[in-house]
C-alpha cells in the first residue's frame, strides 16, 4: 500500500524540536510521506536564545505550495504562518488541494515568549482557517484568543471555549490544557459539536518540552491521513506526544526538545478518556 502524503505549511525551527522539523519527524514515525511548504525561518541567538522570525518571500511560498499541491497531499497541517497574507495562502492551498483533512495548529506564540507573534493573525485564522478545519489544536492561551474568552483557567472554561471555537466553523476542537492548566494530570478537551471528552495522561517533566504542540498536531494529521476518526486520531496523538515529553532532553542551557521517536522506540503511554 502506498504511503499517505501529508503536507505541513509551517515555519522552520532551526533548533529542530518544533516547527516543520517536528512535523516531518512525527510524520515519519507514523509511516506517512511528509512534505513541507516553508513560510518562515526561526533562528535563535546563541547567547540569549531569543527568537528571530524571518518570513520567506510570498512568491517563494506560492511556488512551494504549487509544487506540493501538484503532488496531491492526502492531508494538510498548518503551523506557524506568521502573517495574515500567509494565512490566506494556506487556506487557498487547502481549497485547491482537494484534500479533505485540514489540521490547524493556531500557533500564536513561541513557548517561553508571551508576546503574540502578530495580533491581526488571530482574526485571519478565525476567518480563513477555522471554517475549513477538520481539527484545530489550540493551547490554553490560543483557545482564549480564538474564543474571545481571554484567560482560561479551568476545564469548565475549556468547554465554553471549545463550543465557541466550534461555532466559528471548526469541525473538531481539541484544547490542550497541557502544560498551562494547573493540575496534576495533563488534560486536553475534545469537542465535536456533540460531546465533550476529557483526555488525560500523567503529567511528566515540563522543562524539556519544546515542540510538544507541533508534534501533537502533526501526529493527529498523520493519524487522520491513515484513516482514523478525529477522536481516535487525537487520543493516539496524545499518547505519542506524552511519550515524547516524558523523554524530552536538555539541548543546552535554554531549551530541551521532546523526543519525537520515543513512543515507537522507548515506551507507549496510556491515555484515559471520559465524556464530561
Ligand atoms: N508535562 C506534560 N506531561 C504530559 N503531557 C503534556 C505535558 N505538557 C503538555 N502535555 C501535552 O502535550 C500536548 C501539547 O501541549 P502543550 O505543550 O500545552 O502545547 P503547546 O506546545 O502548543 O503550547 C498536549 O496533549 C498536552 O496535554
Ligand atoms: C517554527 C516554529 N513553529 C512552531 C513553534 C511552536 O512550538 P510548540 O510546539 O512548542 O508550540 C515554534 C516554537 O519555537 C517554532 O519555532
Ligand atoms: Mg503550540
Amino acid at each position: 500500500m502506498s504511503l499517505k502524503k501529508v503536507l505541513t505549511i509551517a515555519g522552520s525551527d532551526t533548533s529542530a524540536g518544533a516547527g516543520m522539523q517536528a512535523d516531518l519527524k512525527t510524520f515519519q514515525e507514523h509511516d506517512t510521506y511528509g512534505m513541507v511548504a516553508l513560510a518562515a525561518i526561526v533562528t535563535m541567538d546563541p547567547k540569549t536564545w531569543s527568537h528571530n522570525v524571518t518570513p520567506l518571500p510570498l512568491d517563494l511560498l506560492d511556488e512551494q505550495l504549487n509544487t506540493a499541491i501538484s503532488i496531491g497531499p492526502d492531508a494538510i497541517k498548518t503551523g506557524m504562518l506568521g502573517s495574515e497574507e500567509v494565512i490566506k495562502r494556506a487556506r487557498q492551498a487547502y481549497d485547491e488541494s482537494g484534500s479533505e483533512i485540514f489540521v490547524v495548529d493556531p500557533v500564536m506564540v513561541c513557548k517561553g515568549d508571551d508576546e503574540v507573534l502578530n495580533p491581526g493573525n488571530t482574526d485571519a485564522m478565525i476567518k480563513e482557517l477555522l471554517p475549513k478545519a477538520t481539527v484545530v489544536t489550540p493551547n490554553l492561551f490560543e483557545a482564549g484568543q480564538l474564543s474571545g474568552l481571554g484567560k482560561l483557567t479551568s476545564i469548565e472554561d475549556m468547554k465554553k471555549a471549545a463550543e465557541k471555537i466550534h461555532d466559528l466553523g471548526a469541525e473538531n476542537v481539541v484544547i490542550k490544557g497541557g502544560k498551562a492548566l494547573e493540575s496534576d494530570k495533563a488534560f486536553d478537551l475534545f469537542y465535536d459539536g456533540k460531546k465533550h471528552v476529557l483526555l488525560s495522561t500523567d503529567k511528566f517533566q515540563s522543562s524539556y518540552n519544546h515542540g510538544a504542540g507541533c508534534t501533537f498536531a502533526a501526529a493527529t494529521t498523520a493519524n487522520l491521513a491513515n484513516g482514523q476518526s478525529p477522536e481516535e486520531a487525537i487520543k493516539n496523538a496524545k499518547a505519542f506526544v506524552a511519550s515524547a515529553i516524558k523523554n524530552g532532553w536538555k539541548m543546552n542551557e535554554f531549551v530541551g526538545p521532546v523526543d519525537h521517536g520515543a513512543s515507537n522506540r522507548i515506551e507507549k503511554i496510556e491515555v484515559f478518556t471520559e465524556e464530561i
